[in-house]
């Protein structure tokens, strides 16, 4: 096509139907009388400039918004959306069957026992939900030690809960978080030593035996977030000589960060750290380079899916365990802190929770993943129904 062409066809279009401008859509948003007439000058001088071909090139080309003002071809910008599918729900499991308690921190989530699971999860089952991952939490006095005994007990609230799901929701994908502190009486994701660091031999023979109890028990996908150098492959190898790595999916919380979003999580687990932090086995806020290692090392060691946690602090994270590992799928945790703080902010006024939901789970699915871990799920179920 000519440039002369082109400039006969603009102002072709602009004698016959001034809304045909390119500036209309813009002018369509604005309310005002007077910024609507201060487009249509501009739109006036845009034909007037439009003499020399180089500019018509450049200002052509600068037209973008007719492309996405319906809602469609908004939806359409982007490379993936939203679905069912790629929602998982986090569950807090109590070793008291019969318990159902608000957690304050983290709203409308509750720590629950066995008796109150499948009447919660029914309705959510029906609207679509696909997968849960587990957490149990020990409330009854004593079930903490040094080892993390409970963790694997076979009477205890994990190893019950993925038996009874497996039978009531056959379709339901179960993903069982693997970790020692919800388990220990020091509140660490592993077994210490004497000076109260973690003792990585002991901790990933455990953690790897822990992961092997809940597969054998029945869990689709192992997800160990304990941190310790190594359990990837203590696990997988585990899996193999148990002859059930063919069915079970090992999902590394490879990239997890140390920061202050984990705290209503840890109200809901009873597994803040007795002593000390997690900062020498989660990564540090600002390590992209150690978290990449840390991703391409657990890729290396047998990972099926990588995850990133948290999620919308570390979108590049996200996008650069997509780069790493682009031929496997990519999850994010929207971990409890980032819920409670879109849950605050929505109340104060800042914005509408739904909106915000939304427009968090773009910029993640933006960032590469396509599974997302998330406490909004039971809404998102009713938003993506409608
Ligand atoms: N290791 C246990 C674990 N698994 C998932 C989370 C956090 C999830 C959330 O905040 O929603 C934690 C807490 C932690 O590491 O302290
Ligand atoms: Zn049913
Ligand atoms: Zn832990």
């Amino acid at each position: 096509m000519s440039f002369s062409h082109l400039v006969h066809d603009i102002s072709l279009r602009d004698s016959i139907s001034p809304r045909r401008r390119p500036e209309a859509s813009i002018a369509s948003t604005m309310d005002d009388h007077a910024s609507r007439s201060s487009h249509v000058s501009r739109a006036m001088s845009y034909t007037s400039t439009a003499a020399t071909s180089v500019s018509i090139a450049g200002d052509i080309s600068s037209q973008l918004h007719g492309g996405y003002c319906h809602p469609l071809a908004r939806a359409w910008q982007a490379e993936r959306q939203l679905t069912k599918s790629m929602l998982i729900y986090p569950l807090f499991i109590s070793d008291i069957d019969d318990e159902e308690v608000l957690i304050p921190s983290l709203p409308n989530q509750y720590r629950r026992g066995l008796n109150k699971l499948i009447p919660f999860l029914e309705p959510l089952v029906h609207k679509g939900l696909r997968s849960v991952v587990l957490f149990g939490v020990p409330m009854r006095p004593g079930a903490k030690d040094a080892l993390g005994t409970s963790a694997d007990d076979p009477n205890g609230p994990v190893i019950r809960s993925i038996q009874l799901l497996r039978q009531r929701f056959p379709q339901l994908f179960i993903v069982v978080d693997v970790c020692l502190c919800e388990y220990t009486n020091h509140g660490h994701c592993g077994i210490l030593r004497d000076d109260g660091s973690l003792n990585n031999q002991l901790s990933v023979d455990r953690i790897s035996d822990v992961a092997i109890s809940y597969a054998k028990a029945g869990a689709h996908c192992v997800a160990p977030s304990d941190m310790n150098d190594g359990r990837i492959r203590a696990i997988k190898l585990k899996l193999i000589e148990e002859g059930i790595v063919h069915s079970v999916t090992l999902m590394s919380y490879a990239a997890k960060f140390s920061g202050c979003l984990y705290g209503p999580f840890r109200d809901a687990a009873g597994s803040t750290p007795s002593f000390g932090d997690r900062k020498c086995y989660q990564l540090p806020p600002g390590g992209r380079g150690l978290a990449r290692r840390a991703i391409v090392r657990d890729i290396n060691e047998g990972a099926d899916i990588i995850m990133v946690k948290p999620a919308g602090q570390y979108l590049d994270i996200i996008s650069d365990a997509k780069e790493l590992g682009k031929d496997l799928p990519v999850a994010a945790y929207q971990v409890s802190g980032e819920f409670s703080m879109i849950h605050a902010a929505a109340k104060a006024g800042v914005f509408d929770l739904k909106a915000m939901a939304f427009e968090s789970t773009e910029g993640i699915l933006r960032a590469g993943a396509t599974i997302i871990v998330s406490y909004f799920t039971p809404e998102f179920l009713d938003w993506l129904s409608t």
